[in-house]
C-alpha cells in the first residue's frame, strides 16, 4: 500500500513561504479532500511531492520514496496539476501513446483511459482544439495510463460539466475503494464534502485541520433545522417543552441544537404532519469559511452600495 507521507515541509520563493512546516499522510483506501485558500500552498505541496519543484527543508515523500527515484513513475502516481500541460499540435492519442511509451505502458491501457475518460470519440483532435472541460479529461486520462496506486488531482472538476462532475467523483469513489491512495485539492467545501472521505486543511502555507469528513461535519455543522408543518403553534410548543430554542421565521420553524431526525421524531410523536424537514445546508462551507478566515492571503473586501 503505497501512502503520501508529507514530513516537515517547508518550500520559500524569496520572502514568501509558501508551504510551512507541514506535516500530514494521506492513506490508502480513501479519498482525501485538500482544502484551502488561494495561495493556501496546495498546488506547491502538490509540486514538490512530484518532484516538480525542490523543498527548501522536509521531504513529501510517495510509498517512502521522492518521485524521483522511480524509474516509471506514472506506474505508481498519476497527477494532473494543469490541464493546459499537454502539447496543443498532438492528437490526444497522441499525447497519451508518448507517455505510455515513456514509461513502458502497453498502447491498449491509451485505448482503454481514453475510453473510461470519454474522450474516445475526439481521440484524433489535436488537443489545442479541446475545451477546458475536455483537456480535463484528457489530463485525468493521462493520470490513469499507469494504472498507479496513487492518484493527484489539483481541482480535478475545473472546467467540468455537471455530468463530468459526477464522474469525476465517482472515478475518485472507485479508485478510494480499490484500495488506491488519491488526493483531490480544492477551495470549496461543499463539493468535497460530495466525495471525500478525509479532509487535510491548509491556510498560509500552515496546516489547519487533518480529520475525517464524519468528524468535521460533527464538530462543525450548526445544529439548526428547519421545518415547515400544518400547525406550527403546537410543535413549536412541543419543540420548546423538549428544550429546544425554536424561532418562527415566515412561516416555517427554525429549531437550534437540534436534528432533522430529532424533530421528526417529535413531530411524530405529536401527531403533527410536517411539510417539510431539512437540516441547514450552509453550515459546512460556513465552518470551512471561518476556520479559513483568518490565514487567506487574498480576501476580497465588499463595498456597501451607496444610496443615490
Ligand atoms: N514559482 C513560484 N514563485 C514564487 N511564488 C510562488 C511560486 N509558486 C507559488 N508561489 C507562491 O506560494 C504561495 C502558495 O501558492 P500555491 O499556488 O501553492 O497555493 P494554492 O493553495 O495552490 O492556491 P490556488 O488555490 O490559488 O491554486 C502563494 O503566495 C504563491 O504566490
Amino acid at each position: 500500500m503505497t501512502s503520501i507521507d508529507v514530513l516537515d515541509l517547508t518550500k520559500e520563493y524569496g520572502t514568501t513561504r509558501a508551504v510551512d512546516g507541514l506535516t500530514f499522510s494521506v492513506e490508502p483506501g480513501r479519498v482525501t479532500g485538500f482544502l484551502g485558500p488561494n495561495g493556501a500552498g496546495k498546488s506547491t505541496t502538490l509540486r514538490l511531492a512530484l518532484g516538480l519543484d525542490r523543498p527548501t527543508s522536509g521531504s513529501a515523500l510517495i510509498g517512502g520514496r521522492a518521485y524521483g527515484t522511480y524509474a516509471e513513475p506514472l506506474r505508481t502516481v498519476g497527477a494532473l496539476l494543469d490541464p493546459q500541460a499537454a502539447h496543443g499540435a498532438r492528437t490526444a492519442r497522441d499525447h497519451l501513446r508518448a507517455l505510455a511509451v515513456s514509461n513502458r505502458i502497453p498502447a491498449r491501457r491509451v485505448e482503454e483511459v481514453l475510453e473510461q475518460a470519454g474522450i474516445a470519440a475526439v481521440a484524433k483532435r489535436r488537443v489545442k482544439t479541446f475545451s477546458l472541460g475536455m483537456r480535463q479529461r484528457l489530463g485525468i486520462a493521462a493520470a490513469l495510463l499507469g494504472d498507479p496506486e496513487v492518484v493527484m488531482l489539483d481541482e480535478s472538476s475545473n472546467g467540468l460539466d455537471p455530468e463530468g462532475i459526477i464522474w469525476i467523483r465517482e472515478l475518485m469513489r472507485e479508485l478510494a475503494r480499490a484500495g488506491r491512495t488519491v488526493l483531490v485539492s480544492s477551495h470549496l467545501m461543499n463539493e468535497t464534502a460530495t466525495f471525500a472521505d478525509h479532509l487535510v486543511v491548509l491556510g498560509r502555507g500552515r496546516l489547519l485541520a487533518d480529520t475525517s469528513m464524519p468528524d468535521f461535519i460533527a464538530a462543525h455543522s450548526a445544529r439548526r433545522v428547519h421545518v415547515r408543518t400544518t400547525d406550527p403553534a403546537r410543535l413549536r410548543t412541543a419543540l420548546t417543552r423538549a428544550g429546544h430554542a425554536v424561532t418562527l421565521d415566515d412561516g416555517r420553524l427554525l429549531v437550534d441544537g437540534a436534528t432533522a431526525a430529532d424533530v421528526g421524531a417529535l413531530a411524530a410523536r405529536e401527531g403533527v404532519p410536517v411539510l417539510q424537514l431539512a437540516d441547514e445546508q450552509a453550515s459546512l462551507e460556513d465552518a470551512y469559511l471561518a476556520l479559513t478566515a483568518r490565514e487567506a492571503e487574498f480576501t476580497g473586501t465588499s463595498t456597501s452600495l451607496q444610496e443615490a
